[in-house]
């Protein structure tokens, strides 16, 4: 197991809940028949929508508040909006999550799940069926090969969840083929979105590279995919307000639409400027920087 000394209290309390919740494993292993997170992601880029996971987040230790729509309403809304996938919180104590809600989203939607928890041990695998798990390599620690397995064997896509170049390294040689780069520091739960520009160019090009946390505005969504970001994964932004229409803003960040009420910062000539060489470089393909609209 990990030292959590350095993590924000808020995480090591919720280290230490989903410990506990690992003794009382179900018995028997589930298997999933997942739909697959890669192809969603593929038909909404077709779509020309910008790939989104979109989370059912009703509270965290870093919001205010609880939101207390139903869930399933709310994963509804996402998917009218063009989210390509949704993300679904179990985590009961600190995010106002449950194992049912997430049976209830899956059973409401035909777009792929994932398991939002902190997965620490193969038994909190068998709590529920969803189509992708998340594995957090700083909580995971050297479990995650096994865990990675486990997860497979029952059918599970992994998303391994990264926050720097060194738990990059360790989810790339466990064999993590879905890997997310989470914006938000677990130690001190501070969104800086620079952590997945530098960690991007360092993610190989057949790994689907998913931008997790503090995207907040269509800006910030340009931006993410400019740095190599095959998809995104929004909670915060979308659950405040009109979920359906947020989702909507954010998957089309790039139809150059102007589309943009959260940020006034488009090019008055409408264009994406690529060439301007302003030496960004690296070696993750930025395939996804927007074509200049017609
Ligand atoms: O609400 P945001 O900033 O859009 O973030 C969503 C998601 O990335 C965040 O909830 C998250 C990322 N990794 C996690 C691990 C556990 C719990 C939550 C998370």
């Amino acid at each position: 197991m990990e030292d959590t000394t350095e993590l924000a209290p808020a995480v090591r309390s919720i280290l230490s809940a989903a410990r506990s919740r690992a003794a009382e494993g179900r018995s028997g292993d589930v298997a999933v028949d997942p739909r697959d997170l890669r192809a969603a992601f593929d038909a909404a880029e077709a779509d020309g929508r910008v790939p989104i996971i979109a989370e059912v987040k009703p509270t965290s230790p870093t919001t205010d508040g609880t939101r207390e729509d139903d869930p399933v309403e709310l994963a509804e809304s996402m998917v009218a909006g063009g989210a390509a996938a949704l993300s679904v919180l179990t985590e009961p104590e600190h995010f106002g999550g449950s194992v049912d809600t997430l049976e209830r989203v899956r059973e409401a939607v035909d777009v792929p799940v994932l398991r939002k928890d902190f997965i620490v041990a193969e038994s909190q695998l068998d709590a529920v069926e969803s189509d992708v798990v998340l594995l957090i390599a700083r909580f995971v620690g050297d479990d995650l090969p096994d865990l990675l397995a486990a997860a497979r064997d029952r059918g599970f896509q992994v998303l391994v969840e990264v926050h720097d170049r060194e738990e990059l390294a360790t989810a790339l040689d466990a064999g993590a083929t879905l890997v997310g780069v989470n914006n938000r520091d677990l130690a001190e739960l501070v969104v800086d979105l620079g952590t997945f520009e530098s960690v991007a160019p360092h993610v190989p090009d057949d790994v689907t590279l998913i931008a997790e946390s503090g995207i907040a505005s269509t800006e910030d969504a340009r931006r993410m995919r400019a740095a190599g970001a095959d998809a995104l994964l929004v909670g915060s932004a979308i659950m405040a307000g009109d979920v359906e229409a947020n989702t909507r803003e954010l998957t089309r960040a790039e139809s150059g639409d102007g589309a943009d009420i959260a940020s006034d910062e488009t090019d008055e000539n409408g264009e994406t400027d690529e060439s301007s060489g302003d030496g960004e470089s690296g070696t993750r393909d930025t395939r996804h920087t927007t074509d200049t609209p017609t």
